[in-house]
């Protein structure tokens, strides 16, 4: 239990609330912070709610500042929240040497290496201790819950929802890490996370994972053609795709011209994801 929950600021949004948060956590053995919008029927009655999963660098306040969800959540009555990417301040030598790796890139994953298993348990998080903390303070329904998030964390939706099909009733994902077990970030953060052995890596790629799962419900990609970690090889949505395919995982993947790697990309998009959530979510 997050007994230490203590609200650092919050600001009046389209009737409701965001408010920023600082607890002890269990899972990552230090503080961690998250942002919650809360709209205006939240304070009546509780309501479904969306995670949001960021990328590299980002931390709970990025998606809240940039992304313009706030005003479609308030119309259709939906609760989101949004962790930090990672751990932060923990000791560890060299976190905060690299950004894409430590401090602001948590990969949503388990470590199991050390020095990092110490604190980097991303996934046990976001997918255990910080749902129980918002359904035990916050008016939220927590069997009416989908998630979506952007490159890493886009990846990071994916694999919560593929490994917890009940938990999840939908998802989505803005320009995702496809496929890390094959792309330079995934390969850097796993050997140092997961260990050498690649096999252990298979349990947190979407591309492996969706071929064995069971999530019978539809995922929405939106991809920018002009992402410049698009054409790094990077993010692989081909790779997903043809996953999906071969699974018989229903997938919309819009690749959208022009658009890159950045928040004015989801900010065009993100009404047309809250509305994917609301419809498995809300009514
Ligand atoms: N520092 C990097 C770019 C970092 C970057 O683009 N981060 C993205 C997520 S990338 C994948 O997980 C992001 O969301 N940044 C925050 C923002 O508000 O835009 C570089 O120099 O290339």
């Amino acid at each position: 239990m997050s007994a230490s929950l203590e609200l650092l600021k919050q600001f009046q949004c389209f009737g409701g609330t965001v408010g920023f948060y600082r607890h002890d956590s269990v899972a990552c053995n230090s503080p961690m912070r998250f942002a919650i919008y809360q709209p205006p029927q939240a304070r009546s009655q509780p309501v479904p709610v969306l995670y949001w999963l960021s990328g590299l660098t980002c931390s709970e306040e990025n998606f809240i500042v940039k992304a313009g969800a706030q005003r479609l959540a308030a119309e259709y009555g939906l609760a989101i929240v949004a962790p930090d990417t990672s751990p932060r301040d923990t000791g560890i030598s060299g976190e905060d040497d690299d950004w894409d790796l430590g401090s602001g890139a948590g990969f949503y994953v388990d470590a199991t290496q050390t020095p990092w298993d110490a604190h980097y348990q991303m996934y046990r998080y976001v997918t255990e201790e910080l749902p129980q903390l918002v359904a035990d303070r916050f008016p939220i329904l927590p069997e009416k819950q989908g998630i979506s998030g952007h490159s890493m964390g886009g990846h990071g939706a994916l694999i919560c929802a593929l490994k917890n099909p009940d938990r999840y009733r939908s998802v989505s994902a803005f320009a995702p890490i496809c496929a890390p077990t094959r792309c330079q970030w995934g390969e850097k953060a796993f050997s140092h996370y997961l260990g050498g052995d690649r096999t252990a890596w298979k349990a947190y790629d979407a591309s492996e994972l969706v071929l064995n799962a069971k999530y019978d419900r539809p995922i929405l990609i939106d991809q920018g053609t002009a992402d410049k970690f698009l054409e790094d090889r990077q993010l692989l949505p081909e790779v997903f795709q043809e996953a999906c395919k071969s699974a018989g995982q229903p997938l919309t993947l819009r690749m959208q011209d022009g658009y890159d790697h950045s928040y004015y990309f989801i900010a065009t998009f993100i009404a047309d994801h809250i509305r994917h959530h609301a419809a498995a979510l809300c009514g």
